[in-house]
């Protein structure tokens, strides 16, 4: 077998470099050759505009996969919920590791939990799915306060707050993980309050088709479970024709009765922003045991999502 480095395109971001470490030591375990890491600029990382209005999914992933195209690099590791729901036929996902934390959690002034909030306070985050979520949560509460779209890299978003500019921001739990800033977290939010983006938490390794042995040797490192759930996610992302920028959460669950796994339970939610009008809807039977049957699971929640007028509260749809 080859010595020779393989080489992993990542983003500059502290997250990017951080997941793709992470990776990079994994796979060097599981193949026996070093991993170089190839540093990558996407637009979504030198675009000032917001996220919503460059429009489209997949503004991180562009320049990746072009450089995976050309050759440049031999895998590249995504934020699964930053992969639009299209798979471009010249490459595969190799693996899909075991998911960390999916929840969202908020890093608030003064150690606060999101229900302890003052009234009148600020939470930044430039998620619609998010928005409409807490919005619908604190209308529902009584609670009295504002979403403030923002955007930025993790770091910037945490500076906010301590900025004293905002009193709170919604981050991923994962993110923070990975970056070890997640002791600053002072809630976790609930999957009953904020149901996540589809596949928060997990991480795609994604390599050309045509490489069999690295798609063999990156999948050992896949875990079936997170696979089979993120797929049932994104199929109710692709059902619903919603984008990465969407007002869309969804996880897929294991029920276990002891010791034994027996029920995957899918949960979605599409919401206006603003959190007046909502479709939360969810679906529980054996755990799908291909990926036709995962994304079958999707599509039926999605139908039954639309059927009670999702189509309605997701804005401008993604292409
Ligand atoms: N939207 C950007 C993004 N893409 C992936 C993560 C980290 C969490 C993950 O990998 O699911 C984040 C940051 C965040 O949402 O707080």
């Amino acid at each position: 077998m080859s010595t020779k480095a393989l080489r992993l395109g990542t983003r500059r971001s502290r997250l990017a470099m951080a997941q793709s470490g992470q990776v990079a030591d994994a796979v060097s375990q599981v193949t026996g050759r070093p991993v170089e890491l190839v540093e990558i600029t996407t637009y979504g990382d030198v675009s000032r505009e917001h996220l919503a209005q460059i429009g489209g999914t997949g503004v991180f992933v562009t320049a990746l996969r072009d450089a995976l195209a050309k050759g440049e690099v031999d895998f590249a590791v995504h934020s699964l919920k930053d992969l639009p729901t299209t798979q471009p036929e010249n490459l595969v996902l190799a693996a899909v590791p075991v998911r960390e934390d999916p929840r969202d959690v908020i890093v608030a002034r003064d150690a606060l939990k999101f229900t302890d909030l003052p009234r009148g306070a600020r939470i930044g985050t430039g998620s619609p799915r998010r928005m409409a979520q807490l919005n619908a949560y604190a209308r529902s509460h009584g609670l009295d306060m504002e979403t403030v779209p923002i955007r930025g890299n993790v770091d910037t978003r945490i500076g906010y707050v301590h900025d004293g500019e905002l009193d709170a921001v919604v981050l991923a739990a994962a993110g923070l993980s990975r970056i070890g800033r997640i002791d600053e977290v002072t809630d976790f939010l609930s999957i009953d309050t904020v149901l996540p983006a589809p596949g928060q938490g997990a991480l795609a390794i994604e390599c050309a088709a045509d490489n069999a042995s690295l798609i063999a040797a990156l999948g050992e490192l896949d875990d079936p479970f997170t696979r089979i759930a993120v797929t049932a996610e994104r199929s109710l992302l692709a059902a619903l024709e919603a984008g990465c920028s969407a007002p869309v959460g969804a996880l897929a669950d294991l029920l276990a009765d002891g010791q034994i796994v027996n029920e995957m339970r899918l949960r979605g939610v599409v919401g206006t922003p603003d959190g007046t009008r909502m479709v939360q809807l969810s679906t529980t039977g054996p755990v799908p045991e291909t990926h036709d049957g995962a994304m079958a699971l999707g599509r039926e929640l999605a139908a039954e999502m639309l059927a009670q007028g999702a189509a309605g509260l997701m804005g401008e749809r993604a292409l």
